[in-house]
């Protein structure tokens, strides 16, 4: 069994949806032990995250997601303050060569949430990990298209959501966004198995047109 954590933090829980997604798109993978992990508010004291039981799940993991809301156009404060912990793995180069990737989700369709999974790809270089993006060609950029396609907000970092304000996680983010989460979880969960020698990983290819 190769094991993918899925870490995020959600206030409101659209960022719990696309959480889920990612989880439910690893599951999907034989072989493939997931397991979902919420960064809580009432974990940070005096400004620092801590939670060993967290910490010693991501250890045992051959995958960590990442995932948090954006705010303020960049990652959530909670959520900074958990990767601040990992300044402790880092100092023995505990996470190095896990496999990472993440995804974001915000109320403005830009929201300058890429901003966020920038963030969280430096994050993964500097613990040595190995990021993998959607895989995805991009959705609804054609007349014809609609919030419910696969990647339709255009981004390959890693997965966002797009969350109306006025609306719960029961309806948002779109239909497109967690099958976009859910598909860069069983990319992630292949690419791992691939990663640590413990089965094969087959690439999608598109038809000519
Ligand atoms: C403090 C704060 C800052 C926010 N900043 C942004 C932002 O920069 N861009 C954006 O599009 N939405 C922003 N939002 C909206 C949230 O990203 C949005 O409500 C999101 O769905 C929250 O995710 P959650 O339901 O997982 O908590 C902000 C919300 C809050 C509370």
């Amino acid at each position: 069994m190769t094991i993918v954590s899925v870490v995020y933090q959600s206030s409101r829980g659209h960022t719990r949806a696309l959480a889920d997604a990612v989880a439910r798109g690893a599951a999907s993978v034989a072989g493939t032990e997931v397991r979902l992990v919420e960064i809580r508010g009432e974990q940070v004291l005096n400004g620092r995250w801590n939670h060993e039981e967290t910490m010693a799940q991501l250890a045992q993991s051959d995958a960590i997601v990442f995932g948090c809301p954006t705010y303020m156009g960049s990652v959530s404060a909670i959520y900074k303050a958990f990767l601040e912990k990992a300044f402790d793995p880092w100092l023995q180069q505990q996470w190095k060569d896990k496999i990472a990737a993440g995804f974001t989700n915000s109320a403005s369709q830009s929201g300058d949430k890429l901003s966020s999974l920038i963030q969280l790809s430096i994050f993964a270089a500097q613990m040595g990990m190995i990021w993998v993006g959607v895989g995805d060609p991009p959705g609804n950029n054609w007349s014809g298209g609609t919030a419910n396609d696969v990647n339709r907000l255009g981004t390959w970092l890693g997965a966002m959501g797009q969350s109306n304000g006025d609306q719960g996680p029961e309806l948002a983010p779109s239909q497109g966004d967690r099958i976009t989460a859910e598909r860069l979880g069983a990319r992630v969960a292949g690419i791992t198995q691939r990663w640590m020698g413990a089965g094969a990983y087959k690439t999608e290819r598109l038809k000519a047109r």
